[in-house]
């Protein structure tokens, strides 16, 4: 431990570079990355001409293989991981975005028939020249990394990283629609939808990486997968005629006492998964968490592979209720094409009416003028002969030409025809019309009919779209979730009357010098130097604490010798707040950023943990409270929670919970750099549309100085308490060597302080630790105890952080 990272660091140059192409990046983490880091100070990688051509960068391998010592066997299969690397080295990918630097060379790709298309995926690892890794993205132009920690989404990739590091191609996960590009190991998608196969993008012999891969989910579509290297526990017993240790079948693990009760535990959580081989099997692939297996289950119940099949049977019928479904889409599909021909047929027949009504009432007001006309000129001579009989027959000169009257008569009668034969056509699309209306009737009818039924099933599909999509977040959330480990940052309090001791060569790296103990040299996921402001400090912790909103338990602590500046970066004076004021200020605008789908509701306590008592300081009496452990939660009965919907009320809450801390440590008479304090948030998220629960916890903690008891020469009363300081913190070093060595049991219950943190460090949450020192020469072995305490618990991998989100009975979650 302390710092072992450098001493890694130191014993690697001989060993030449480390490649593991088929490890995960969280395996051995640590350790390789400062053994790359050493390669990266060695192998000078300059940017090539964008055309590919000419320099090439140097390759590891190659640099590796520079010296003539024998080699061992360990350093020989290096050698050939490395130099399959190199193979890919030299082979940059064409037309790939290289960002502004244009440094092709130092990007390699693997050896392969194809250049990706736009839209395959390109996975990637980058190698950062500060030691870090990065799993990459490419795809459409683009490229992502994930970064290692607290981050939602996938970050587009920085372009001045072109020039401090390397960027390795893993695999290419080609576009499945063109079967021409599926690789020998892959297999696309069953005609039913049905097809679970997965696929692995290159040969096992291809010296690739065959842990990549894909599945074809029924309902979530292609899934990129992965096969990580983790270390698993596995249950053996000693078998005495063999005289060696046998995997214990799962019928008989089922009797150990210790999986007995984590079976019991899933079982209590899960009532209705009630197979307890199943359950076993699930837990032995969790390693043994329950809280996993629980998480595991509860994320994919329903899903359709789970579901069934388990025989063939099974699998038949699952795969006729696929079809039957595909059918009655593929009917309702076509009854709507045929609605909307119907649709539209009727439309035009009835405009085709219309324009024909308007035409008969056209040709009916012609003929009644035509007649009309007639009538006039027709009658004339009639009336004029009965008006001569009657009265003296005036003179009338004749001005009508009779064969005028014969034209006009010989026009009417061809308008009558003309509208006869119209009236007839009328006649005719009218009955033909009634027809189609006749024939149309019934089919829309039947068209209603089937449209309110297939209604229901679209509504069915609908849903469950909703709570695919909701899954599908769920999962992109757990594949974003970077490895939760535990984050160790560092940071020097300013003191200008200091005799400085400390160096910083990097914002990763810190050197302690002392005239008489030497030099020593740790690294941290970031070294903060005097100078650093508040504002820098909050800015790397902010992702991590804006998780709490997505439903993580994170915790914040500040861990140093007394004087060190604990106080100040949790709390800091009111004119410049640290970390707890701006965590909550960034809490409030997180939940108002999403108060259109969600609302929150936000609890807060205070409590103090002195002389292993812990203590509510949000009670003006100072009630002592209990601590109840069960599984990986804790809770406090009686404990005061304060909602808060302002960051003034914290601020308020803050003082008062200062104002009983004063009257308790004169009560107790300690004073407050002897005890822990501990400020708690619970913010409990509800999902408007899915009705989802969220619950994240964000604790805040300013422990107790961590000097030792020799250099306090404290007695009495003082004494008490530095053993109880000494046995917490000293429990907290045990929890993080336990969690490092992935013990199965967590020494949580060893003091009130790790009790109460279970639930922000065991395997579900993400945690960041500040360690606090003073630059001056006289703390130089305080410092350096507290330098190694901040190294231990930086290697611990927590595990992937989970989300404690719990299904909504509302909208979109049936
Ligand atoms: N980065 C800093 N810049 C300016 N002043 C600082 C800084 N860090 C600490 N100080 C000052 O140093 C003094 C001690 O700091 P602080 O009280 O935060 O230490 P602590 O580690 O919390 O001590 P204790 O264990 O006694 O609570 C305070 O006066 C504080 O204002």
């Amino acid at each position: 431990m302390g710092n072992g990272a450098s001493a890694d660091a130191a014993s690697s140059a001989s060993n030449g570079p480390v490649t593991t192409p088929l490890s995960p990046p969280q395996s051995a983490r640590s350790a390789t990355v400062v053994k790359r880091n050493k390669q990266f100070q060695e192998v000078e990688l300059k940017p090539t001409p964008s055309s590919g051509s000419g320099d090439k960068p140097q390759s590891r391998g190659q640099h590796s293989r520079s010296g003539d010592k024998p080699q061992s066997r360990g350093q020989q299969h290096q050698q050939q991981t490395t130099s399959s690397r190199n193979q890919t080295q030299q082979n940059p990918r064409k037309g790939d975005d290289v960002g502004a630097s244009g440094t092709t060379g130092r990007q390699s790709q693997p050896n392969r028939s194809s250049s990706p298309k736009e839209e395959d995926i390109v996975f990637e690892t980058f190698y950062h020249r500060s030691g870090k890794e990065f799993q990459c993205i490419y795809q459409s132009g683009m490229r992502f990394y994930l970064d290692d920690w607290g981050s939602k989404e996938w970050q587009p990739f920085p372009k001045r990283w072109y020039n401090e590091g390397l960027l390795v191609t893993n695999s290419i996960v080609k576009d499945d629609a063109d079967p021409r590009n599926s690789g020998s190991g892959a297999s696309g998608s069953g005609g039913n939808g049905q097809g679970s196969q997965g696929g692995q993008r290159r040969s096992r012999g291809g010296g690739q990486d065959d842990r990549e891969g894909y599945i074809m989910h029924p309902t979530r579509g292609k899934l990129p997968t992965y096969i990580f290297y983790k270390k698993h526990n596995v249950h053996m017993y000693m078998d005495k005629d063999t005289g060696s240790w046998m995997r214990l079948p799962i019928g008989w693990e089922l009797n150990h006492p210790l999986v007995k009760e984590l079976v019991d535990q899933v079982e209590e959580a899960i009532p209705h998964w009630n197979d307890r081989h199943e359950i076993l099997a699930m837990l032995r692939s969790c390693n043994y968490d329950p809280d996993e297996c629980i998480n595991i289950y509860m994320h994919l119940e329903g899903d359709e592979w789970l579901k069934v099949p388990k025989t063939a049977k099974d699998a038949k019928a699952f795969i006729a209720k696929d079809e039957k479904i595909a059918e009655l889409e593929m009917k309702v599909r076509n009854l709507e094409i045929e609605v909307q021909k119907y649709k539209a047929e009727k439309e035009e027949a009835e405009t085709l009416l219309k324009s024909q009504a308007e035409k008969i009432s056209d040709l009916e007001t012609e003929t009644k003028q035509t007649e009309a006309q007639l009538m006039v000129l027709g009658g004339r001579p009639r009336t004029a002969a009965r008006l001569r009989s009657k009265t003296p027959a005036p003179v009338v000169k004749e001005r009508v030409n009779p064969q005028d009257i014969e034209t006009l008569n010989g026009h009417a009668m061809d308008l009558r025809k003309v509208h006869t034969r119209l009236k007839m056509d009328v006649q005719r699309y009218m009955d033909s019309m009634k027809d189609m209306v006749r024939q149309l009737g019934p089919a829309m009818a039947k068209m209603k009919a089937s449209e309110t039924s297939q209604m229901g099933e679209l509504e069915e599909v609908r849903a469950l779209y909703r709570k695919e999509a909701l899954q599908r977040k769920l999962l992109y959330n757990q594949l974003q979730e970077l490895r939760g480990n535990i984050r160790v940052f560092c940071r020097a309090r300013k003191d200008d009357n200091a005799t400085n001791c400390l160096k910083f060569p990097s914002d990763q790296d810190i050197v302690a010098t002392h005239p008489q103990y030497g030099k020593k040299i740790f690294s941290f996921d970031k070294v903060f130097d005097p100078s650093a402001t508040q504002e820098q400090i909050f800015e790397d912790t902010k992702p991590i604490v804006s998780s709490c909103v997505d439903g993580y338990n994170v915790c914040l602590m500040a861990y140093g010798q007394t004087g060190s500046g604990k106080t100040f970066t949790m709390m800091g004076p009111e004119s410049n707040p640290g970390i707890n004021i701006r965590a909550v200020k960034e809490l409030f605008q997180v939940c108002q950023d999403r108060a259109e789908t969600q609302t929150f509701t936000m609890k807060v306590s205070i409590v103090e943990i002195y002389n292993e008592t812990v203590v509510d300081l949000l009670n003006s009496d100072a009630k002592v409270l209990e601590l109840r452990t069960a599984g990986n939660k804790v809770n406090i009965p009686g404990i005061t929670e304060i909602p808060i919907k302002a960051v003034d009320d914290i601020k308020k809450i803050m003082k008062m919970g200062d104002k009983n801390r004063t009257t308790a440590s004169t009560k107790m008479n300690s004073t407050s750099s002897r005890s822990h304090l501990l400020l708690m948030l619970s913010l409990e998220g509800l999902d408007k549309v899915t009705g989802a629960v969220s619950n994240g916890t964000l604790t805040l903690c300013d422990l107790a100085g961590s000097e030792r008891i020799s250099k306090t020469e404290a007695e009495g009363q003082r004494l008490v308490e530095a053993a109880a300081i000494n046995k917490s913190l000293s429990a907290l070093g045990q929890v993080f060597t336990a969690l490092r060595t992935s013990q199965l049991h967590v020494p949580y219950r060893n003091s009130k302080l790790t009790q109460i943190l279970q639930p922000s460090l065991g395997g579900d949450a993400k945690a960041c630790l500040f360690v606090n020192i003073s630059p001056d020469e006289f703390n130089f072995q305080e410092t350096i105890s507290t330098l190694t305490f901040g190294s231990s618990a930086r290697q611990i991998a927590l595990g992937q952080a989970k989300q404690n989100i719990k299904k909504g009975p509302g909208r979109g979650n049936d």
